[in-house]
């Protein structure tokens, strides 16, 4: 069975402790799958001393080690050759942001040539991996362009409420001329698919938020909602998906989390995570759905004000990995 890797994100964030931690809470023995880290071994080894361990490192092969702490040992393809002791918790430099860049790519390398079965990805710094040179708002657009893939979808997965973009990281004064009729079609159909064959769930139904209070009031205030938004719905309905709206974005969570829809589509990036993690911060998933490869990460970021505290929660962790190995096991049936 191929094993799942977890990038381990910013060098100098939570990503290396929550790694640690997860293995010394043997949360990698759980899986069937076996989860192989890429990021830097040193870094990785230096996080272990947060727990007050010494970690045993052996050189496996070029850039592959084994991290081992007493019974329990993780494989690492070390991607970096960072410098402890200049590098700070909360202060990456163009060097972390390069490294943090670097092991998702060579992550997607290794899913593109079916040597890995998917991809769990650990927090980076968006501002770090631009000033590093690469020029991406986040994974999710990395991801894509990589995979020449033209649109995905992020959708953050909590059990009680999964919602799914439109939009993903732009200026809120950008949205509206970023909507279009196809956008929000596009985000129906590989929304649709992605239930259907990821997480076999045969008609799913999904509810359409408007852009503007009150789905507009009849054009009041606003009307993306009758010339973009209920012209993708009909379209979409025509194509047998089950989508409804648009509704009115203030009301639509209290009836999605008591189950009412299975993911809400949501016209920006705020309009849908704000519920979401009021609800779900310590254990949703974002996975990024119309991807060849597999790809689900933690949903929270790199947390500068925890990073090395070791007080960081893994749940997030735990359920990104568990959905990873769901959806590597449904490709399989
Ligand atoms: N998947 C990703 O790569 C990802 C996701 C979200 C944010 N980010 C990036 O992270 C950076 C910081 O973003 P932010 O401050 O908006 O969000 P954040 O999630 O890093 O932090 C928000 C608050 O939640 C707390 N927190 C975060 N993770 C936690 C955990 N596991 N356990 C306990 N508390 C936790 C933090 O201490 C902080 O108080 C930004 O650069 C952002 O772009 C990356
Ligand atoms: N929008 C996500 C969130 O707020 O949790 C996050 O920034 C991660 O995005 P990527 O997976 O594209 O890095």
């Amino acid at each position: 069975m191929q094993p799942l890797l977890l990038t381990m994100g910013d060098p100098t964030g939570i990503g290396p402790e929550i790694i640690i931690k997860a293995l010394l809470d043997q949360v990698f023995t759980d899986l069937s799958h076996e989860v192989q880290v890429v990021g830097d071994v040193n870094v990785l080894s230096h996080a272990a001393r947060i727990f007050d361990c010494t970690a045993k490192t052996e050189k496996l092969d070029d850039r592959l080690y084994a991290l081992c702490f007493g019974a329990s040992s993780l494989i690492v393809h070390s991607r970096s050759d960072l410098d402890v002791d200049s590098i700070h918790y909360g202060q990456p430099d163009t060097s972390c942001g390069k490294a943090m860049a670097d092991y998702i790519e060579y992550a997607i390398d290794r899913c593109l040539h079916a040597s890995a079965a998917g991809i769990v990805t650990c927090p980076i710094n968006k501002a770090a991996i631009n000033a590093a040179g690469y020029h991406f708002p986040g994974h999710t657009e990395l991801l894509a362009e990589r995979c020449g893939v033209d649109k995905v979808v992020m959708m953050l997965a909590g059990e009680r409420l999964k919602v799914c973009l439109v939009t993903t990281h732009l200026a809120h004064r950008d949205v509206p001329s970023r909507l279009s009729c196809d956008e929000i079609l596009q985000t129906l159909r590989i929304t649709s698919r992605a239930f259907q064959q990821q997480f076999g769930i045969a008609k799913p139904r999904l509810a359409v938020l408007a852009l503007n209070p009150h789905a507009s009031e009849e054009g009041l205030f606003g009307d993306e909602e009758e010339l973009i938004i209920a012209p993708a719905i009909k379209a979409a309905q025509a194509e047998g998906i089950t989508a409804d709206g648009p509704h009115s974005a203030d009301t639509l969570f209290h009836f999605a989390v008591k189950g009412a829809y299975d993911a809400v589509i949501c016209m920006y990036h705020d309009q849908g995570l704000i519920p979401l993690k009021l609800l779900h911060f310590d254990d949703a998933v974002n996975v990024t759905l119309g991807l060849p490869i597999i790809r689900t990460s933690v949903d929270h970021g790199t947390a500068y004000d925890l990073a090395g505290t070791g007080k960081a929660n893994i749940s997030s962790l735990v359920a990104a990995l568990q959905m990873a190995e769901q959806m590597a096991d449904n490709r399989k049936l």
